[in-house]
This record gives structure tokens, C-alpha cells and sequence, in this order.
């Protein structure tokens, strides 16, 4: 269970907070969507929680550790896909696996198997001892994904992992995390994917400069909203049409 309490991030030589006084507890084993516009504050929260960034003020838990005491601890339980791949691009598939299953403290014949358990789900047997330099961005988003659930985290943080792939990698994707949750794992991520996170999420979060504006069922908050008949509605009804251009 993932516990957050008034947690709120302003980064430095920024004048506002980017995350604002957030409370939101997510069960075990949900798919909670993280939604919200072009610099809503989603990469922000889901940093902190992955314990990549430090929040200035507030504090939460996973499974009932914090990074200041149980970092070692919650390390091995939280897998993290971050946007940019984590990859190194001379490396076939095979060596950046193995060497991110080693940090882990996987290895051998266990880390070897695991790695082609996975690579065989994905679809990306034959390109196993290739280069990641010549992968299409699908294929890189793939290999990200088996590279952060290697140690079967409890908890997987994932920040748009379907993001500029094709259709036939986001079903991929998709189905490979729907299989990691029916075995246990809850899932955060985030998306601008209305129509997946509607079918995906057993609740999703909007969030708009910076605050959590609603949370539900997806099939709950359309009901709520007047006139919506999916969640892209509700999520127009909630954050409104206007650009969020920033740089
Ligand atoms: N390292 C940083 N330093 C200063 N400000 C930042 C930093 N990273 C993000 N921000 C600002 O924080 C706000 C929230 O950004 P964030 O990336 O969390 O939004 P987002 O919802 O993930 O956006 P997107 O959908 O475009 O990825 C934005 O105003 C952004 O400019």
C-alpha cells in the first residue's frame, strides 16, 4: 500500500510548487493512472515516489517503509520505468539486462533465465544478442520495461511506458503489466492515453497544476460527470481546453 500525506515538491529556482499538497492512499495490487496536462505535475510526483527526486515538504510510504530509513529495503521492492530509456545504446539487449538485473543483485542461470522469460513475452526473442542502437523506439520501450521487473518489484513506477509506440507494442506493454498485477504487483503510471487508462486502471488520479483534482473508478468519475460518456470528457470537463504550452 502506498501512503502519501500532504506531499508537495518545489524545485529549486522555481517560484511555484510543482506538486501541491497531495494525500492519496493507492490499495495493493491496483492499476492507479496518474492523468494530467502537458506539465501537470505527474513526472514530478511519480520521481518522488520512485524516490528519484526529494520532496520539499510532506512524506509517504510503501508497504509501510520510507526511503530515510528502509531505502535498501524499498530499492528491492519498487521497479521503476522512467521515461527516458535506461539504456545503453552499444550494449545488445542481453548485456544491458544483465547488467541491470546485477544491480539487483541477480545473476547466473536465474538472471539469465529471467531475462529470457520475459524477452520471449515481449516478443523480442531474436533480437536477444542485438545491439540496442538499432532498436525502433517500441523495442526500446520493451527492453525499459523487462529492465525494471527483473526482481518482480511489489510495486512498479512507470512514467508513460506506451508513449510513442506503435499499437502492436503498447498491447504488448499493456498485457505484459496486467499480467505482472494479476500476480500480485501494484501498478502507478502515468499517460496521456485517456482511452488505455479507462480500460487499464482500476482507479486514476487527474492532477492539474500540481494538485489531485478528482480520483476514482474510471467508470465512477464518468458517471459523476455530467454529460461525459468517457474519461477524455471527464478529464476536458475537469482540466479545460485551453494549451498547456510551457518551456
Ligand atoms: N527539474 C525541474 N526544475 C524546475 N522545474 C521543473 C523541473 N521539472 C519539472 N519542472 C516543472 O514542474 C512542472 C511539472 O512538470 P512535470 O514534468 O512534473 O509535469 P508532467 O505532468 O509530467 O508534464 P508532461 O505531461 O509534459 O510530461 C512544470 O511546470 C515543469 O516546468
Amino acid at each position: 500500500m502506498i501512503t502519501i500525506n500532504q506531499l508537495s515538491k518545489k524545485y529549486k529556482d522555481s517560484e511555484e510548487f510543482s506538486v501541491s499538497n497531495i494525500d492519496l492512499v493507492i490499495e495493493n495490487q491496483e492499476i492507479f493512472g496518474l492523468l494530467g496536462p502537458n506539465g501537470a505535475g505527474k513526472t514530478t510526483l511519480i520521481s518522488m515516489l520512485s524516490s528519484l527526486i526529494k520532496p520539499t515538504e510532506g512524506s509517504f510510504t510503501i508497504n509501510e517503509l520510507t526511503y530515510k530509513q528502509n531505502k535498501n529495503k524499498l530499492k528491492q521492492i519498487i521497479g521503476i520505468v522512467p521515461q527516458e530509456y535506461a539504456l545503453y545504446p552499444s550494449l545488445t539487449a542481453y548485456e544491458n539486462l544483465f547488467y541491470l538485473g546485477s544491480m539487483y543483485g541477480l545473476k547466473g542461470n536465474t538472471l539469465k533465465q529471467l531475462i529470457e522469460q520475459h524477452i520471449e513475452i515481449l516478443g523480442l526473442t531474436e533480437f536477444l544478442n542485438k545491439k540496442i542502437l538499432h532498436f525502433s523506439g517500441g523495442m526500446k520501450r520493451r527492453i525499459n520495461l523487462i529492465g525494471s521487473i527483473l526482481h518482480e518489484p511489489k510495486v512498479l513506477f512507470l512514467d508513460e511506458p506506451t508513449v510513442g509506440v506503435d499499437v502492436q507494442s503498447k498491447n504488448a506493454i499493456i498485457s505484459h503489466l496486467k499480467e505482472l498485477n494479476k500476480n500480485g504487483a501494484t501498478i502507478v503510471y502515468t499517460s496521456h492515453h485517456l482511452n488505455e487508462a479507462e480500460n487499464f486502471c482500476t482507479r486514476v488520479g487527474i492532477i492539474d497544476h500540481g494538485k489531485l483534482i478528482c480520483n476514482g473508478k474510471p467508470s465512477e468519475l464518468i458517471k459523476q460527470e455530467e454529460g461525459a460518456h468517457n474519461l477524455e470528457e471527464v478529464f476536458i470537463a475537469k482540466t479545460g481546453k485551453e494549451l498547456r504550452d510551457y518551456v
